[in-house]
């Protein structure tokens, strides 16, 4: 299934867990018991484990709930939202429920877990004061690196300090409440249990805790400062890398909300800080000019209006996190505007690295986003793009829809589809491995005039089948993996106009305004359809796809598309109806 994870090993442990046992999924999340070589019997899971299985939304209700016999639920890593699941099999003896996106509060409800052992919740987004549990048998339990805030009472006393770590959790055994307001986060350590309980820090050791971290930062922020000094002959400004970029990455978390303006919130660090980490860094591996300060490398002829320099000075705001990393807007000081993209967790070599990114900027075409330049250091991997002024296609339909929008009438519709199309038959153009990897909606980004271009192809090459397995969340046909692409049509066209760009599991009730538009939108649902062909030679390849999309753009063209006029509300108005 394309969503789920490629990684065979965590498979194989998903089919040791549920042989000769029950499994029931609710239809909204992708059924295990469906994949090859799993077999699912009626009412006798006992253990269910699913860690970095890409599962993402929320827990629908009741999904585990008739599992009476589920002693063992993991969901450990993975992109799961909302709060946390209340309805959970009640005879549950280990819960891992960490490294996902919950948030809201602990509810006390899980006072009816009455057998619960072990519970771990760490790694989320989870916020409030802990619960009053009354869990008598819970051994292990650990809420690390979570928002939660106030004091540590009743049950969860007996636990050691790293079940309580990233928190501004306060009181045994952690400092007291008053003694630490503002001023320890203590360490995380994973999977904290009960050892740690007797063991309490003293006032000469958090003394000594507190003047040894002011010696140290004094101590990173001078050499920083010298650092930067010697390596650039511009006004040094002195900047705290590592603060800034944690409240970069605080950013980075929150979604698009504005996005007529292309999205974004906060302003003026984020790409001076990506810089200014990269320009005072390690100083390892960066591209250096002649003066020996990095540069950016460039593609293409357009002449080098900016540099590395100009980007630290840009202000700047985060546009939102993906999967590749956190992108930003930049208007640089001479009014150029960007979109810098930091990448995380590049796994493959320097050279590797080079050699791909050469070749995503020599593509080129009107219907892709051109990538202008590159920063490449040990630390920091930054892509520099033009930045396009309207968002992205998925803001544009699932963005503001108040006042002052202009509709998305089927018109502009059909053209994104086309452009889509036309970009992608011109990344498979390239080489018959060649493909995009990961097309969705936030992947289509439109300039003032609607022009749709795809950006982000060949950056699910760059961070290679070692990253993550919430990685990818876009579109990639299912046989291909890890990356490779057959020599036919994705189903791109199926993903992305069908399911999310037009939304035709319920058609959207914009597009009922206007008229005659029914029998192109069931065309182009039909060509979706056949874009998701389960065997790639019967898919059509992407310039079938376009061609067909032409044909069927230019049949519309013809047609009478006005929107239809509103019902009337006044009811003396007759001649109107
Ligand atoms: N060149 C650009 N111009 C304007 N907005 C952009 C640009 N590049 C990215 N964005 C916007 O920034 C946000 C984050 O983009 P990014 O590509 O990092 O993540 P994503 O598209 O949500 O997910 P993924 O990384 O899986 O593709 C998205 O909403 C995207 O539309």
């Amino acid at each position: 299934k394309p969503d789920l994870s490629p990684d065979h090993s965590a498979l194989l442990s998903l089919r040791s867990a549920v042989r000769g046992r029950t499994l029931l999924w609710n239809s909204s999340l992708p059924s295990p018991c469906s994949w090859t070589g799993v077999q699912c019997e009626q009412n006798r899971v006992t253990v269910l484990r699913l860690p970095g299985f890409a599962l993402t939304g929320e827990i629908p209700l009741g999904v585990f709930s008739n599992l009476t016999q589920l002693r063992t639920l993991s969901l450990r890593l993975n992109a799961l939202t909302g709060n946390l699941p209340q309805d959970l099999a009640n005879y549950l003896v280990r819960l891992n429920l960490a490294e996902n996106n919950f948030t809201g509060e602990i509810s006390p409800g899980f006072n009816n877990f009455t057998r619960l052992g072990t519970l771990f919740l760490e790694d989320n987004s989870l916020s409030g004061s802990l619960p009053d549990l009354k869990l008598q048998k819970l051994k292990q339990f650990n809420v690390s690196n979570n928002l939660l805030n106030g004091s540590i009472t009743g049950i969860f006393k007996g636990f050691g300090p790293s079940s309580f770590g990233g928190t501004s959790l306060c009181g045994k055994p952690l400092p007291d409440c008053k003694a630490s307001r503002g001023a320890i986060v203590v360490p995380s350590i994973p999977n904290g249990g009960v050892e740690g309980k007797r063991k309490k820090l003293s006032g000469g050791a958090i003394a000594g805790i507190v003047i040894g971290s002011i010696v140290g930062l004094l101590l990173i922020v001078l050499i920083l400062m010298f650092l930067r000094r010697k390596k650039s002959s511009s006004k040094s400004r002195s900047i705290d890398i590592a603060s800034i970029k944690q409240e970069m990455e605080i950013q980075g978390d929150k979604p698009i909300v504005d996005a007529e303006n292309g999205g974004g919130y906060g302003s003026g660090y984020s790409v001076a800080a990506a810089a200014a980490a990269a320009m005072v860094g390690s100083g390892k591996g960066g591209d250096l000019n002649s003066a020996g300060a990095k540069k950016l490398v460039f593609f293409g002829k357009a002449p080098r209006v900016f540099d590395l320099e100009d980007l630290l000075r840009a202000s700047a705001e985060v546009l939102g996190k993906g999967s590749f990393g956190t992108a930003y807007k930049a208007v640089l000081e001479m009014g150029t505007v960007v979109a810098v993209k930091r990448l995380r967790d590049v796994t493959i070599s320097e050279r590797e690295f080079r050699e791909k990114i050469e070749t995503v900027g020599a593509m080129d075409h009107e219907n892709l986003v051109p990538l202008r330049a590159y920063y490449y250091s040990r630390d920091e991997k930054l892509l520099v793009y033009d930045y396009m002024s309207m968002g992205s296609l998925s803001a544009l339909l699932h963005g503001n829809k108040g006042g002052g929008r202009t509709p998305l009438d089927w018109k502009i519709r059909s053209g994104i589809a086309l452009a889509t199309a036309r970009g992608i038959e011109y990344l498979h153009s390239q080489g018959p491995s060649v493909s995009h990897g990961n097309i969705k909606s936030s992947n289509i980004l439109l300039t003032q005039s609607y022009n749709a271009r795809v950006s982000d192809f060949g950056l699910a090459h760059l961070v290679g089948p070692t990253s993550t397995p919430n990685r990818v969340a876009g579109y990639r046909a299912p046989e291909p993996r890890p990356f490779e692409r057959g020599g036919r049509g994705p189903s791109a066209m199926g993903s992305v106009y069908c399911s999310r760009g037009m939304d035709f599991r319920g058609v959207d009730a914009e597009l009922l305004r206007y008229q005659n538009v029914e029998e192109e939108m069931v065309q182009l649902l039909q060509l979706g359809v056949d874009c998701a062909a389960q065997y790639p030679d019967n898919r059509p390849s992407m310039s079938d796809v376009t061609r067909r999309i032409e044909e069927l753009c230019r049949v519309g063209l013809l047609e009478d598309h006005a929107p239809q006029p509103e019902p009337s509300t006044d009811a003396d108005d007759n001649s109107s109806r």
